[in-house]
């Protein structure tokens, strides 16, 4: 086992289009100990500043299609808008953070998803083989903060567009071939809720067996089916601890009472 500690947290647009909540959320995850990487999307301010230049979005099972306009506005608003002011508030807290998209340092490197019922354009799946796990950790032992945002590359010229979520549970993966690892998803509830509707009602432990029952019973809806999916490979994969939780509650992370937690 290993015993240098790493968390790894993704943070998603819900949180990140809130001025307050984000400044809040920044500020604790500074004050998290050890070392640390941030993941974050930011899809609902893509999808507003794509509706006001005229290109609609189309997400299929929480993917968006990204065509080449698409591609643009993502690119525009991950990599650098979301990116470069989540960089500047991070130093702004203390933390020496880099930005970094997956083209950087070959960081990620994704395959375009193959053309099967649905075009997705210019998505990008990853393997096993996608993260440089070797170029993170010299960053983090230059000590940096890694901020990596939605946008990955091919190797051969081309941007793709990546859930966050799933690089959030790559890197994870990949990290703890080198670090004691947990990953984090922070999001505006506070964890997985029986009643979606109710913000109490929120499920401690989650089994691995138990997903599919969740997701039959309609318990587990949208976004969170895919988050859910994520999270559990990343804890299959090797990642010793995984939660979800509310973005604004990090600071109960090190008590225990942090929102969901997964369980093998
Ligand atoms: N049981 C559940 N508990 C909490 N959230 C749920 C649940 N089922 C569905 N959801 C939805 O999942 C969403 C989170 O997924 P998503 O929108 O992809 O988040 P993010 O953009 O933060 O990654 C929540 O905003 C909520 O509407
Ligand atoms: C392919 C794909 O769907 N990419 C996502 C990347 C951003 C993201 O994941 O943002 P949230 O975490 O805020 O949802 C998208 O463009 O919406």
């Amino acid at each position: 086992m290993n015993n240098k500690q790493l968390t790894i947290i993704k943070i998603g647009g819900n949180v990140i289009d809130n001025s307050a909540n984000l400044h809040q959320f920044l500020l604790d995850f500074t004050a998290l100990p050890g070392d640390k990487i941030l993941v974050h999307g930011g899809g609902k301010i893509a999808t507003e500043l794509g509706e006001s230049l005229g290109v609609e979005a189309k997400m299929v099972e929480g993917r968006r299609i990204t065509d080449i306009e698409t591609l643009r506005i993502v690119t525009m608003v991950y990599a650098g808008l979301i990116n470069k002011n989540m960089v500047a508030q991070l130093q702004a807290t203390g933390s020496n953070a880099i930005g970094l998209t997956g083209a950087d340092g070959n960081i990620i490197k994704a395959k375009k998803r193959p053309v099967k019922e649905i075009d997705y354009g210019f998505v990008g799946d990853l393997d096993e083989h996608s993260v440089s796990a070797e170029t993170l950790d010299s960053l983090l032992k230059a000590g940096l903060v890694p901020v990596l945002c939605a946008i990955t590359h091919d190797g051969d010229t081309q941007l793709l567009n990546t859930n966050a979520d799933t690089i959030a549970s790559s890197v994870a993966v990949a990290m703890s071939q080198l670090y004691e690892t947990r990953l984090v998803y922070c999001f505006e509830k506070k964890g997985v809720l029986k009643d979606v509707n109710d913000d109490d009602s929120v499920v401690r432990e989650i089994k691995t067996s138990e997903f599919e029952a969740l997701k039959a019973d309609g318990t587990v809806q949208g976004g969170m089916i895919p988050k859910l999916h994520n999270a559990f490979e990343a804890i299959k994969k090797g990642v010793s601890a995984v939660y979800i939780g509310k973005a604004n509650e990090l600071n109960e992370l090190a008590g225990g009472t942090f929102g969901t937690k997964m369980n093998p």
